[in-house]
């Protein structure tokens, strides 16, 4: 496992992290050991180089994941993100609210290595303090979080804002809003992950394609490898993942899987209609 330890200096030989217009924080890491397993073996990148925007705009699959604390058994939190890059995710998401902020920042720090790696996007969930000094591209909002106008402010404009919504005049709001780069759409089914959050179902999927968003927009909540292509039959152009990933046996074979799966059935879906054409 990468070591990355907080030491308050800056990092020189990252790139310089997203600065809001109000620099709250100033924090920076320094990686103190070698960011790759010397042993495996390189994985072309099929991924675009570009912005995080462009890259945004290519991006497909997303991974949320926790800490993994306890392992479950399976791989420490930074081979499970490295499985999942080379399998094909293009957004990992670090979701754990039992890390306090020292934990969270040293994390983030070996996961920016391996993301940048990978030509992929690191996202940070929440707070928008530890997304600047993590010096990741995108944060992430839900609706009981920072209201998007202040998370833009807090961030900068260089940095991406994802929003989660519920579809309907929420997933409407965000694609409105020219401060919110992607949104989310779900729970599409009931999941574990999320309790007490009711789904909002593939018809809540419908109606947010049947509006053409312009935003980009990622269905979230039980999608799996037995139901991504319905969720593309619905609409949905991105999916978000957690346990069809994290809880994957081999969860590099899991986010390939997916990402097979959720090509192939995009363009089955694209030549089946042209509802699609131009859609975020
Ligand atoms: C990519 C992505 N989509 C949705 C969420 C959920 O956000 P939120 O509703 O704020 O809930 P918490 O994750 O904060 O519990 C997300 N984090 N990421
Ligand atoms: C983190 C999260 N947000 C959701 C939302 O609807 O906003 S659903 C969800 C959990 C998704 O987990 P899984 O893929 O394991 O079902
Ligand atoms: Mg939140």
């Amino acid at each position: 496992m990468t070591q990355s330890r907080f030491d308050g200096r800056r990092n020189a030989l990252s790139a310089p992290p997203v600065q809001g217009s109000r620099a709250l924080v100033t924090l920076h890491f320094r990686t103190m050991a070698p960011t790759s397993d010397p042993t495996a073996q390189p994985t072309p990148s099929p991924r675009p180089s570009g912005s995080p925007r462009e890259r945004l705009q290519d991006a497909r699959l997303y991974l949320c994941t926790d800490a993994r604390r306890d392992r479950r058994g399976g791989l420490d939190l930074l081979d499970l993100v490295r499985a999942a890059l080379r399998g094909g995710v293009d957004i990992v998401q670090l979701r754990d609210r039992s890390l306090d902020v020292v934990e969270e920042l040293e994390l983030l720090a070996a996961l920016r290595d391996l993301t940048d790696e990978h030509g992929a996007l690191l996202a940070v969930n929440d707070r928008a303090d530890v997304a600047l000094a993590a010096g990741a591209a995108v944060l992430h909002t839900g609706q009981r979080d920072l209201p998007v106008p202040v998370a833009r402010d807090l961030v900068g404009e260089k940095a991406l804002l994802g929003r989660s919504t519920g579809g309907g005049a929420q997933a409407a709001a965000a694609d409105a809003d020219p401060d919110v780069d992607y949104f989310c759409v779900g729970p599409v089914r009931s999941t574990p992950t999320k309790p007490g959050r009711a789904a909002v179902g593939l018809d809540a999927v419908r109606q947010v394609a049947a509006g053409q968003p312009t935003t980009p927009w990622f269905a979230i909540g039980g999608v799996d490898l037995q139901n991504v292509r319905q969720v593309v039959e619905a609409g949905a152009r991105r999916v978000v993942v957690v346990r069809a990933v994290t809880e994957a046996p081999d969860p590099e074979a899991a986010a390939r899987g997916l990402r097979t799966a959720l090509t192939r059935a995009l363009a089955d879906d694209a030549g089946r209609t042209s509802a699609g054409a131009g859609q975020a």
